[in-house]
């Protein structure tokens, strides 16, 4: 899903600004579990678990008023951005409520299927990311691009590795650096196979946001909309280059429960994930453990 943007500069200053600090800056507010916000150093998670990832990136949660318990800690040079940011977690919050109106009448269903799930006021995970990806030199030699011809799945090198977004829907700034590929619906196995299947690069298109369903969309609408899995590859044209982007996690109250909606669960209906029945928050916790492990 694409949808246009307006005001929304490419790459805030900010962004380039704090990355570029040491690391010791840059951790001053580290990665919290318990929050999923912080910085997360190049090279110490993998987007799925399975790989290790060289991008390097900061989490700023719902709140990054000091004014409210579960604010964010902000490094310095993004406290000062403090105000920008929570003017553009208000405008997702706008947008995205439409947004999510809008998906509920395509399928058929009453305007507020989803809205009322997603309290603005209410404690939940939404998640608001800086990203920064270093050159990355694809396998099997410079020039040659990653992906389905790569010889095995251990030397497949990526940006960020295959996943799924946990969320409800993920709003995607990508910057002019290319890289981006998801997995067409026709691959329906819950396992990837990287070595048979071919991916549809999603490139930056300018102005535009990029709009990536996530899990809890597939587990209400019993798998009619895909939690769609993505993953960033250093492309021939510009695996040489940094590439910065920012994503909007927009997630549902803690609480809420991940059942199919609206008598959407047909006979015979196979989840192709964990977490049917369970709240969104134990759905989080699980995603973090098996990315972050149990520690923090
Ligand atoms: O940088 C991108 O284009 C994708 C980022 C992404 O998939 C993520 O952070 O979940
Ligand atoms: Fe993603």
């Amino acid at each position: 899903m694409v949808t246009h943007r307006t005001k929304t500069s490419n790459s805030p200053p900010q962004e380039r600004r704090f990355f570029a600090q040491p690391l010791s800056e840059k951790s001053k507010a580290p990665y919290v579990a318990a929050r999923n916000a912080g910085y997360k150093p190049a090279s110490s998670y993998g987007a799925d678990g399975k790989f290790t990832d060289p991008r390097e990136a900061i989490s700023i949660n719902k709140w990054p008023t000091s004014s409210h318990a579960s604010a964010a800690t902000l490094p310095p040079i993004l406290s000062e951005a403090r105000d920008q940011i929570h003017g553009f977690q208000r405008q997702v919050q706008a947008f995205t409520t439409q947004l999510l109106e809008l998906v509920a009448l395509a399928l058929g269903l009453p305007a507020t299927t989803f809205t009322r799930n997603h309290n603005p006021e209410r404690e939940n995970f939404d998640n608001f990311e800086l990203m920064h990806y270093p050159p990355v030199a694809p396998a099997g030699g410079t020039g040659v691009d990653t992906g389905a011809g790569a010889p095995s799945e251990a030397s497949s090198t990526f940006r960020i590795s295959p996943h799924t977004d946990w969320g409800t829907l993920t709003l995607l700034f990508q910057s002019a650096v290319g890289g981006l590929e998801v997995r067409p619906p026709k691959y329906t196995s819950p396992t990837l196979s990287l070595l048979t299947e071919k991916w549809t690069p999603a490139p930056p298109l300018r102005d535009n946001i990029l709009v990536n369903i996530g899990d809890m969309l597939e587990f209400w609408t019993a798998g009619k909309l895909k939690s769609t899995w993505h993953r960033v590859v250093p492309t021939a044209a510009d695996w040489k280059l940094d590439r910065y982007t920012f994503a909007y996690f927009l997630h549902p109250d803690k609480d809420c429960v991940l059942v199919p909606m609206g008598g959407m669960e047909k006979e015979g209906w196979v989840p192709r994930y964990e977490g049917v029945g369970r709240t969104a928050e134990t759905h989080i916790h699980t995603r973090i453990r098996a990315v972050h492990g149990g520690k923090k």
